[in-house]
């Protein structure tokens, strides 16, 4: 069958620097990929390249056999890609079903004209809109905040609302870039809940995370980046015990013996589920991903807007 995504050979580099180098891999209909690597292994710039933010300098991007390797994001979202974008906020000043209703109207009917004048098919239109977007809310628990200002609900919730309005475009493919940067405990736990029924319904999604605990909880495989390229896939299961892996995150060759120091054996869904392993080597990766794992949800939240060259088909 054809699968979802598929990505041929794609390379992106900054200033002769390869950021993602030669990456294949499919995605089949239903399956949540995780999408992982040490810092600066090049998961934010394939992301975008998947998203359609960035431009690659070669290969290909397909969504369900069609080539959108040229197409910038808002075309692709109008194929089927919804993105929650890593620290992702909500549109203040207006309420949760309000912000959900933001992701239906991308695929609304009516025109400026019809909504000047609020014409009855107009009218109909934003009474479905609601309906849907009431829908969203209620697929991640968040019903019974439809009303409350968006910006008052704590950041797990807001989180979820982001989500809700991605699902509202009912995507063919969902990309969550970090969606449980900056959660903890029942935050975070909430948050999985929810990512682990969209895949119970058998919605196509690609989750980057930092967290490798979180992402081996939610992935039904996961394709491990190093250095922009791909260096393992498999299940959650087999990428941990991946000497590559272990090596690639610990910044030294793997003993295969020590499996205890295989990625992500912090507990799912914990504040402390980053990928380096207490104890594991000091300095270099080891560092940096604890590093991460700290960063995680404050600055490191923020995406960096300005390097993408969004739209510049
Ligand atoms: N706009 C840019 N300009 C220059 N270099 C960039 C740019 N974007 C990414 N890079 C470089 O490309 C490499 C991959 O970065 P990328 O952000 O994709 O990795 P990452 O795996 O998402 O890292 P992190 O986990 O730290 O977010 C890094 O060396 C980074 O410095």
């Amino acid at each position: 069958m054809t699968p979802v995504l598929r990505l041929d050979n794609l390379s992106r580099s900054f200033g002769g620097v390869f950021a993602v180098r030669d990456v294949s891999l499919a995605v089949p209909s239903g399956e949540t990929r995780g999408l992982i690597g040490p810092n600066g292994a090049g998961k934010s710039t394939l992301f975008n390249l998947v998203a359609g933010l960035l431009r690659p300098d070669a290969g290909r991007v397909a969504l369900e056999g069609d080539e959108v390797t040229r197409l910038p994001a808002h075309r692709r979202a109008a194929q089927g890609v919804a993105i929650v974008f890593q620290g992702a906020r909500v549109f203040p000043g207006l309420t949760a079903v309000e912000n959900v209703m933001v992701g239906a109207h991308t695929s609304a009917r009516h025109g400026f004209l019809g909504a000047a004048i609020r014409s009855r098919r107009c009218r109909r239109e934003e009474r479905e809109i609601r309906e849907a977007a009431l829908a969203a809310l209620e697929r991640v628990g968040l019903a019974e905040w439809a009303d409350v200002p968006a910006e008052s609900l704590p950041l797990g919730q807001q989180r979820r609302a982001q989500l809700a309005r991605a699902l509202c475009a009912r995507p063919r493919l969902l990309l969550l870039d970090e969606p449980a940067a900056g959660l903890r405990g029942a935050e975070r736990a909430a948050l999985a809940g929810v990512i682990d029924g969209l895949r119970g319904e058998g919605l196509t999604m690609m989750l980057v995370e930092h967290d490798v605990g979180f992402v081996s909880r939610l992935a039904d495989r996961v394709t491990v980046l190093d250095l922009g390229a791909v260096i393992a896939e498999g299940t959650p299961d087999e990428v941990r015990r991946d000497p590559a892996v272990v090596a690639a995150y610990l910044g030294a060759p793997a003993d295969p013996a020590a499996g205890s120091a295989a990625p992500g054996s912090a507990a799912p869904g914990s504040a402390a589920g980053g990928p380096a392993a207490p104890g594991a080597a000091a300095g270099g990766r080891a560092a940096q991903a604890a590093g991460a794992a700290a960063a995680d949800g404050a600055g490191a939240d923020s995406a960096r807007e300005g390097d993408r060259d969004a739209g510049s088909a």
